[in-house]
């Protein structure tokens, strides 16, 4: 697999990201010198995805070190870092794994502040490397199994939003089994939903599985029951942003209604769950803070013009309002199997238990 990753950091010890925003249309990156940087980043979606949101912020706060140290500042300064990077986005529960794993590095760090926060930052994101790719040899014996079914017919997986590489630093959840079945040989095809309203499926998903050159075809979010309807998606995997002790998923607005329509067709619905991603202090997925964003997300449709320039058009009359809810819930009785990368379980506290007893 030919991999990029999402974020690294600089010959003088910053960091640099990919400005998601502008994807597929250009590759920009962004560096990002101070805490308020990196809080930017993920509030605009510059960078996006619950793993990637997470070492972001990890970022941050060796950012916010890094100036506390060399301007001198006081201990407001970092508890303020670590303030406004908690405020940056709701839902994602890797921001506050993160940022917590930053504060007790620092905490109980015996020596340089600042290395203690580059060390914990850079294993953060290499722990997420491992773990992506371990998702990965979990998940791959599901399409093996459908590809074994139908005597190497190509298996054609459904997927939602992004939770690829591009959410994550280099393999991504749901791309890591299928990226692994492609290096095997076996013949894979995604329905890509362009997922609105930031259309991370179009612009991401999309990006990611042409460079990678694997068969996909966007789709509208509203075309999933149908394809399902008629036998065309085999297996339906995608990622999420906060799974409760119950097994209650919380990801990208619209999922619930895919998780619905694969029940309703006997199709299996996997879920690639990080342990990052796991919130076992939460019973259950109704307690799950669900992000409401900016209108004109819903508003306005940006895009490639004509001219070839980056702009966006106004979908709606000037006085019409939205309602932009970023993620919903989808119930655990509605998910085959959950991967982690430590390996398969049923969607509920018995089966994550099982792989997490730490959490007992
Ligand atoms: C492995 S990415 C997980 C998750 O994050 C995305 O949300 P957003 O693009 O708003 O950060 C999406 O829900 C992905 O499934």
């Amino acid at each position: 697999m030919s991999k990029f990753r999402t974020i690294w950091t600089t010959e003088d010890r910053y960091v640099e990201v990919i400005d998601q925003k502008i994807l597929p249309h250009e590759l920009i990156t962004r560096k990002l010198l101070t805490y308020k940087d990196a809080e930017t980043a993920i509030k605009d979606m510059t960078v996006r995805g619950a793993p990637l949101i997470g070492a972001t912020a990890a970022y941050g706060i060796y950012l916010a070190v890094r100036e506390l140290v060399e301007k001198q500042l006081d201990g407001s300064f970092l508890d303020a870092a670590f303030s406004d990077l908690r405020a940056s986005r709701p839902t994602a529960v890797n921001l506050f794994w993160a940022l917590d794993k930053m504060r007790d590095a620092l905490d109980n760090s015996e020596g340089d502040f600042l290395q203690t926060a580059w060390d914990t930052a850079n294993q953060i994101v290499e722990d997420d490397v491992e773990t992506c790719r371990m998702i990965g040899v979990h998940g791959l014996p599901f399409i093996e199994e459908i590809s074994k079914r139908k005597k190497g017919d190509v298996v054609n997986i459904l997927t939602h939003c992004n939770a690829g590489m591009l959410g994550c630093i280099e393999w991504g959840t749901i791309t890591s089994p299928i990226y692994q079945a492609i290096e095997k040989g076996i013949k894979v095809h995604v329905w890509v939903d362009e997922t609105r309203p930031r259309n991370q499926g179009s612009n991401l998903t999309c990006y990611e599985l042409t460079r990678h050159n694997v068969p996909h075809t966007l789709i509208v979010d509203n075309a999933g029951g149908h394809l399902m309807q008629h036998g065309f998606v085999d297996m339906v995997i995608v990622g999420t942003d906060r799974t409760t002790r119950n097994g209650d998923v919380a990801n990208k607005i619209g999922t619930y209604l895919k998780a619905l329509a694969a029940n309703d067709n006997n199709i299996p619905f996997y879920v690639a769950l990080p342990s990052t991603t796991l919130d076992m202090t939460i019973e259950n997925g109704f307690d799950i803070p669900i992000e409401e964003r900016n209108q004109d997300e819903v508003r306005y449709m940006i895009g490639k013009q004509a001219n070839g320039e980056i702009g966006s058009v106004l979908i709606c009359p000037e006085t019409t309002q939205a309602s932009n809810y970023g993620f919903d819930v989808t119930p655990a009785r509605l998910v085959t199997k959950i991967i982690t990368e430590r390996g398969v379980c049923n969607a509920s506290e018995e089966g994550l238990l099982e792989l997490f007893p730490e959490y007992k």
